[in-house]
């Protein structure tokens, strides 16, 4: 698979002094955060604040305009658009709340993607996609469409193929926020579950003060920065 390693002391993320602004809107200002390996972190905070921009900013998907971010020890913000690609799909998982499953491809395709992307052989990727099915109780199911499933079974899938490649860090936005109460329930067991068996790195946007009191540390953003939540 593709290079740039984790580095083995490295945390899997560390943010510093990292501020966002969209043109003259400040989002936030300050935000630093460090977390270790295997730790799950909730953000809460107020609708607009910038949660989904921050997790973007942790995987490179968006630029920022002061501070820094490490993943897996590596200098995002000095690194191009490949190098930052390349990284993301070496170190991160994603799970959204609106799945992002891709449509036209069946259940074992869409988990697999990760590891076609990373450029693993077919036998691996093969045996990796059975596990991670099985692992979240989906064996049998492989040659579904997406459109097949429930709103539950889209879920696991993600969660599948955003750990199959068994990533330093876990991005989670919202990732119940479309399911009914049951099925959110059994999805975050899952999501956790899965995430601690893995060893990686959880951090979990939500409004759920319930999911939020699952974490190691729960803490809110606001437009000053992150602090610990009460
Ligand atoms: N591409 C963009 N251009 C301009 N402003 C944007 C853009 N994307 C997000 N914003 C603004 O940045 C702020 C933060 O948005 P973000 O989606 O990160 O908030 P959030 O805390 O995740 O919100 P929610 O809890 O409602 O999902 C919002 O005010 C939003 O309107």
């Amino acid at each position: 698979m593709s290079d740039l390693p984790a580095s083995p002391v490295a945390p899997p993320i560390r943010i510093e002094g990292l501020a966002k602004r969209y043109g003259t809107d400040t989002v936030f200002t300050d935000v630093s955060l460090r977390i270790d390996p295997g730790v799950f972190v909730a953000i809460l905070g107020e609708s607009g604040v910038g949660k989904s921009t921050l997790l973007n900013c942790m995987a490179g998907l968006d630029h920022w305009d002061a501070g820094t971010v490490h993943l897996c020890g590596h200098d995002l913000g000095a690194a191009g658009d490949e190098q930052r690609a390349i990284l993301r799909r070496r170190h991160v998982g994603f799970v959204f709340q609106a799945f992002h499953v891709l449509p036209h491809l069946d259940v074992a395709q869409n988990v697999g993607l990760p590891l076609l992307l990373l450029q693993a052989p077919a036998v691996e990727r093969t045996d990796r996609v059975r596990q991670a099915l099985a692992a979240v109780g989906l064996e049998g199911l492989d040659q579904r469409l997406p459109q097949q499933l429930s709103g539950g079974q889209l879920q696991r899938v993600a969660i599948a193929r955003a750990l199959v490649h068994r990533p330093a860090l876990l991005l989670a936005d919202e990732p119940t926020g479309n399911l009914d109460p049951g099925t959110a329930a059994r999805v975050m067991d899952l999501l956790i579950a899965q995430t601690r068996q893995h060893g990686a790195s959880l951090v979990l946007v939500t409004h759920s003060d319930t999911a939020a009191r699952r974490a190691d540390r729960v803490l809110r953003l606001t437009a000053r920065g992150l602090e610990a939540a009460d």
